[in-house]
């Protein structure tokens, strides 16, 4: 799926309407009707609610929503906020519409601002994808005024925050509980930085112009369920143990073969055929009784020490990953480099200590000569320590992230809520699963144990991590329906994997 910018968003409002053909008119009517019927599913027992309206057509939603709700019985208050006499044509059709119904309480800069109190259910309707500077003077006061009530749920996105540019930390904004979507989601809703303002957010359909999404060029999706379990390979029934190809995990020191245990059963859980575990040697009896499917290749020391590896020693594996529970005493960078020099044509996918390593000034010399399509899986912190720098905002770390893949020619999945998966090509597709369960340590291990057996399985290093990316966040939410976020270990996302496959082998089904 597609996430667009606020230029773009007005381009294809303007396709839909040209060529539908829509009305503008009506095509509101849609809008403000999918949010309406969004609204009493999830409000249902709640009957008095506050709507806010805007100047232009965020406003003229509100208001339409103002005539739809009080038509189904619920106490509509509206309040119109003009800053200025200018308000956009479909907001006055609109007003004019809801005149016999409900009596506005227009405010102005004169006016007396209204009181909003902790209880109160809003609407926020001030100002949506139109919103061209920060806000000030009555539309600051009324925010302000607003953000006293608990819940607040805010039309295709909260009032204030820009769509797909940096608001800076004094903006004032309004702090949904949830922010109802028009079609597609906002580059702002996949920034942490805007958390506290967007609440959760749902998408609810409008009928815009395929034709008109398809011709918008953009550099950033959004990986929705639709897309993702198109990535699922078939299996063939003569599909045999070869043919699912052999990985090589190497992970795992003295105190830390958690994360190389949690990392090789999610790795035979996402359907790799063979899996040989090279870790340190007292590791042995704890990786035979714990996971009797992988292969042991033991490593003379306490942490690994086995640097050299040759082609011929490697030839036989369809795909590696390195770092999980590794340590930065061990000799990773020789390690990383005999591996690009003797293994280059191996799907490779590094992450945790194999990163810290490269964070190294002799590491990062090792960048350029990462092959082509490399994995890494950095988390914020660990992105930090690559680049040696840090950055000012969200937006600025996603140029950092594209600039990094594009440079380097390298897969970055940058981790945490919607995850990052950068592209050699300039592309970012944001993760729609996952959820703060997964916040616990191992779960990094998890991922990289999916992507792994994936690589191993032939999936092409994007599908590879786009899809590892997805599968382990719908893990994380099948898991959380039993575990709650506070219980989750990782280990739940490695059990839940099967369910995870099983949902996604329906929903194939269901659409073939
Ligand atoms: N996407 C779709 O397909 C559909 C979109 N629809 C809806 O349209 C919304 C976009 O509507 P929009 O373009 O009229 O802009 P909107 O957000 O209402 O604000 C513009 C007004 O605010 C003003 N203004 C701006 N910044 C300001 C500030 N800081 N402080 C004060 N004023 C400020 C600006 O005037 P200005 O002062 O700049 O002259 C203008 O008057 C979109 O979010 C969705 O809800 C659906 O109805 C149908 C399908
Ligand atoms: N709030 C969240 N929502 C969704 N996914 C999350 C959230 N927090 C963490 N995750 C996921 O959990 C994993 C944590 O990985 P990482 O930070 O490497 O942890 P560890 O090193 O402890 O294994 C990442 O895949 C990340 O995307
Ligand atoms: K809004």
């Amino acid at each position: 799926m597609k996430i667009v910018s606020a230029t773009q968003i007005r381009e294809i409002d303007e396709y839909t309407i040209n060529h539908e053909p829509v009305t503008s008119i009506d095509l509101m009517e849609r809008a403000a009707t999918a949010f309406s019927s969004w609204f009493m599913q999830h409000y249902s027992n709640i009957k008095r609610i506050k709507i806010v309206c805007g100047p232009g057509n965020n406003g003229g939603d509100g208001l339409v929503i103002a005539r739809i709700l009080y038509s189904y019985g619920y106490k509509v208050e509206v309040y119109t906020i003009l800053p200025t006499a200018k308000t956009s044509k479909d907001f006055d059709i609109n007003l004019q519409r809801l005149s016999s119904l409900i009596s506005e309480q227009r405010i102005t800069p004169n006016s007396k601002l209204p009181q909003f109190h902790t209880e109160d259910i809003l609407i926020d309707a001030l100002f949506g994808s139109g919103l061209n500077r920060p806000l000030a003077g009555l539309a600051a006061d009324i925010v302000q005024a607003m953000n006293q009530a608990k819940t607040i749920i805010a039309v295709d996105i909260p009032s204030g925050l820009f769509t797909d540019t940096n608001n800076s930390k004094e903006d004032v904004i309004i702090k949904a509980t949830q922010t109802i979507a028009f079609q597609l989601p906002k580059l702002a809703f996949m920034l942490p930085q805007n958390a506290d303002f967007i609440g959760d957010w749902h998408l609810v359909d409008i009928g815009l112009h395929p034709t008109a999404i398809a011709q918008a060029s953009t550099n950033y999706f959004y990986t929705h369920t639709r897309k993702a379990i198109t990535y699922l390979k078939k299996r063939s029934k003569f599909s045999h143990k070869g043919t699912n190809g052999h990985a090589l995990l190497i992970a795992g020191s003295y105190g830390m073969m958690g994360a190389a245990i949690l990392s090789a059963r999610a790795c035979l859980r996402s359907g790799v055929g063979k899996l040989t575990l090279h870790a340190p040697k007292h590791a042995n009896d704890l990786v035979q009784s714990n996971i009797p499917e992988a292969l042991f290749s033991a490593d003379d020391n306490k942490y690994l020490s086995t640097t050299e590896w040759t082609e011929d020693q490697l030839k036989s594996y369809s795909a590696i990953g390195l770092g999980p529970g590794l340590s930065i005493d061990t000799k990773i960078l020789s390690l990383i480099h005999s591996i690009i020099e003797h293994g280059s044509s191996i799907p490779l996918i590094i992450d945790a200590d194999g990163i810290n390593n490269l964070s190294t000034p002799e590491g990062r010399d090792l960048l350029d000569k990462l092959p082509e399509n490399t994995i890494i899986t950095p988390h914020p912190k660990e992105f930090q320590k690559l680049l040696n720098r840090s950055w000012q905002n969200d937006y600025e770390k996603l140029d950092l992230l594209r600039e990094f893949s594009v440079k380097y020619q390298v897969i970055v999945c940058l981790k945490g809520a919607h995850t990052a998966v950068a592209l050699p090509d300039g592309s970012i597709h944001f993760n729609s699963t996952g959820n703060p369960g997964m916040a616990t340590g191992g779960s990094g291990d998890v991922l990289t144990g999916i992507i792994t057996a994936l690589l191993a399985q032939k999936y092409n290093p994007a599908h590879a991590a786009i899809f590892g990316v997805y599968l382990h966040g719908l893990a994380g939410d099948i898991a959380v329906k039993e575990k709650s976020i506070y219980s989750m270990v990782a280990s739940d996302l490695t059990d839940n994997l099967p369910k995870a496959f099983l949902e996604i082998t329906a929903l194939q089904t269901q659409n073939s």
